[in-house]
């Protein structure tokens, strides 16, 4: 079994060096256990690599920020899916909050008190520092430190935040500084040149779970969706740090529009995307976030990432029905509440389900039907329509300590 390492132990692979966000955002999904064996990899594509060959039952990559937005290049990895990860899944989410601390080499400025010179109580010296390092999604969450103490100050971006406060350890000079965080410096033993750096002091980060399609069971698209476990390891621990409230299911799925264009090259094909986005509201899935990015295959033609959440069991939508919607939706505020009642049933019968799978002792598979319906009718106005994994919703955590 490949994705067990030689001590018997699943790995999770994550972006590394240890202390990053992410490594954080590892612990809070899978704290120490004796299942699994947490893996630092050196950037996000290698985590998803590391998934998709079956060398880790489990990868974690930063997916967005509260201040900052998506981190472009997960959401690019994802674009091109088909390509190289075709058997990737999102199974999982982790919640951190983000303090960001200027590390570095500390040069104390001597300052003079009472004509002798202390240096105990001084400011930390940052005028001599020539270059910072961080992740790209740091520089747009710390804009007005920033601006403030280094606004001609080269940026370099590397792979994430602790790798940045590894290379800053490395050059003895003390011209650098990395935009990290206090466990990268205690890890790597710099100077906390200044806390707190951050835009925001609620600044959070989105992580998610990755895991690998199940041949069988996530043979067509959309069959899978309770948090993981179906690995051939014991990944209970994970299982139980699922949440169980709230109870709503979380999906992502990407679709292309076919493209049409018009004599001057512009996309020619009116209301594609809102005929989309439609299908989303005719299945009682409710839309929390949309993406786009370039989709590689030429130009000006883009890759639309859809989270919907919903309950796990759905109604098919036959033509008759499909006909009743389509009046109904002139009433908003009454097709509300249907869906609404709808989901109160859903969820009555979900539980009802989960209490007769508990007793007769089985795991249950919770298939999100709606998901299904919703992607059938997909396809039909979209070009390479995919479902990238369905998960229970996670809470807001604090980050996890770094031991
Ligand atoms: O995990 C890290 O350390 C990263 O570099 C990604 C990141 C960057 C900024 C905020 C949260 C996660």
């Amino acid at each position: 079994m490949i994705e067990k390492e030689g001590d018997g132990k699943a790995v999770v692979a994550f972006l590394g060096p240890e202390a990053s966000y992410t490594h954080q955002a590892t612990l809070s999904a899978f704290p120490p256990s004796s299942h699994y064996t947490l893996t630092p990899f050196l950037t996000i594509a290698a985590v998803f690599s590391a998934v998709q060959s079956g060398a880790a039952l489990r990868g974690v990559v930063p997916f967005e920020n509260s201040s900052n937005g998506s981190v472009v290049a997960t959401l690019d990895l994802f674009a091109d899916i088909p390509n190289t990860c075709p058997d990737i899944l999102v199974c999982g989410e982790a919640y951190v909050r983000v303090s960001h601390c200027l590390l570095g080499h500390a040069q104390q400025r001597k300052l003079a008190v009472n004509g002798s010179a202390k240096s105990s109580d001084a400011a930390p010296d940052i005028s001599g520092i020539r270059t910072l390092y961080s992740h790209p999604q740091a520089w747009g969450q710390c804009t007005a430190f920033l601006a403030a103490r280094f606004p001609d100050t080269e940026r370099i971006d590397v792979s994430s935040t602790s790798r940045a406060a590894q290379l800053v350890a490395q050059d003895a000079s003390g011209a650098s500084a990395a935009v990290s965080n206090a466990a990268a410096a205690a890890l790597f033993n710099l100077d906390v040149l200044a806390r707190g750096i951050q835009d925001r002091q609620d600044n959070c980060t989105r992580f998610l779970v990755l895991r690998k399609r199940d041949a069988d069971s996530d043979a067509d698209s959309a069959t899978q969706a309770d948090g993981g476990g179906h690995g051939t390891v014991d990944m209970a621990t994970e299982q139980k740090n699922q949440p169980k409230e709230p109870a709503h299911l979380k999906s992502l799925i990407s679709f292309t529009l076919a493209q049409d264009h018009d004599h001057d090259h512009n996309a020619d094909n009116p209301g594609a995307l809102a005929h989309a986005l439609a299908v989303f509201a005719r299945h009682g899935l409710n839309l929390s976030s949309i993406n786009t990015r370039p989709s590689g295959v030429e130009n000006w033609n883009y890759v639309f990432f859809v989270e919907c959440t919903g309950m796990s069991r759905g109604k098919k939508v036959g033509k008759e029905e499909e006909k009743m919607i389509e009046k109904e939706e002139k009433n908003i505020e009454d097709e509300e509440k249907k869906i609404e009642e709808e989901e109160k049933k859903i969820e009555e019968e979900e539980e009802q389900e989960e209490e007769d799978e508990k007793k007769r002792g089985g795991r249950r598979s919770a298939e999100p039907a709606a998901v299904s319906a919703a992607l059938a009718e997909l396809r039909g106005v979209c070009r390479g329509c995919m479902w990238l994994g369905s998960w229970r919703g996670g809470n807001m955590t604090g980050s996890a300590p770094i031991r």
